[in-house]
């Protein structure tokens, strides 16, 4: 959505990534499909400021892929925290274990493997920070099911929910109906404030009052 003279000057503005970020952007572009699922450095850098500025004891992450939004949302973990990351792909196992091995928060990270709707049943935990990024389809099954474990004043980022503007189509299709149907729903819901930020793909930031 951002021409690429614009992006570049963002990267040249904002913090380098680690040598670990880097190596699981290149892992991840070398080895596995749909790389482009990845953060990236500057959403990346942007989730990182985020958890920074609330200093989270307890990070959710539904959508793990290869570890590197994990590690983004790890550096603002307080030392005490914990980040459980959820994901259902088990092929990617031993490649993000051996990234989480590689970072100063791998005691912190619980990784947990299965599909979020039933791993979430079995967290009793109150979080001040979710970021939601896995099967789009099941955004709002997520949304529902994590509200009540988030604390008053914590924060649900959601991304890709301007579906590289297809939100903005006549003809939309299955996928595109359903990001609209959840933003909508965002939009509805006065127990949030909230707002979209545009970038990389779209990053709804939600806040429980
Ligand atoms: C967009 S990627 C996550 C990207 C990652 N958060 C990042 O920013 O680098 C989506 C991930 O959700 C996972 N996923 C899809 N359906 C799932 C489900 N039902 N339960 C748990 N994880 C699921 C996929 O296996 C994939 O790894």
């Amino acid at each position: 959505m951002i021409n690429e003279d614009l992006q570049h000057l963002l990267l040249n503005y904002c913090e380098p990534e680690s040598d670990l970020l880097q190596q699981i952007d290149r892992e991840t572009n070398l080895k596995v499909l749909m790389p482009r699922m990845l953060s990236g450095h500057y959403q990346g850098r942007v989730l990182s400021m985020l958890s920074k500025m609330i200093s989270p004891k307890k990070i959710l992450e539904i959508g793990t892929f290869t570890g590197y939004a994990t590690l983004c949302l790890a550096e603002g973990l307080s030392p005490e925290g914990t980040l459980y990351t959820l994901d259902i792909n088990q092929e990617l196992e031993d490649m993000v274990r051996k990234s989480f091995a590689q970072s100063p928060y791998n005691d912190q990270i619980n990784y947990i493997l299965g599909d979020a709707s039933q791993s979430l049943g079995q967290l009793n935990e109150v979080f001040d920070l979710v970021f939601i990024d896995a099967d789009k389809k099941n955004n709002g099954t997520y949304y529902d099911l994590v509200f009540d474990k988030i604390r008053p004043g914590g924060l649900i980022i959601v991304d890709n929910v301007l579906w590289s503007g297809k939100v903005l189509s006549n003809q939309q299709d299955k996928d595109t109906k359903n990001i609209i149907t959840f933003n909508d729903k965002i939009a509805k819901d006065t127990r949030v404030e909230k707002l979209i930020l545009p970038v990389r793909d779209g990053l709804f930031i939600i806040r429980k009052k």
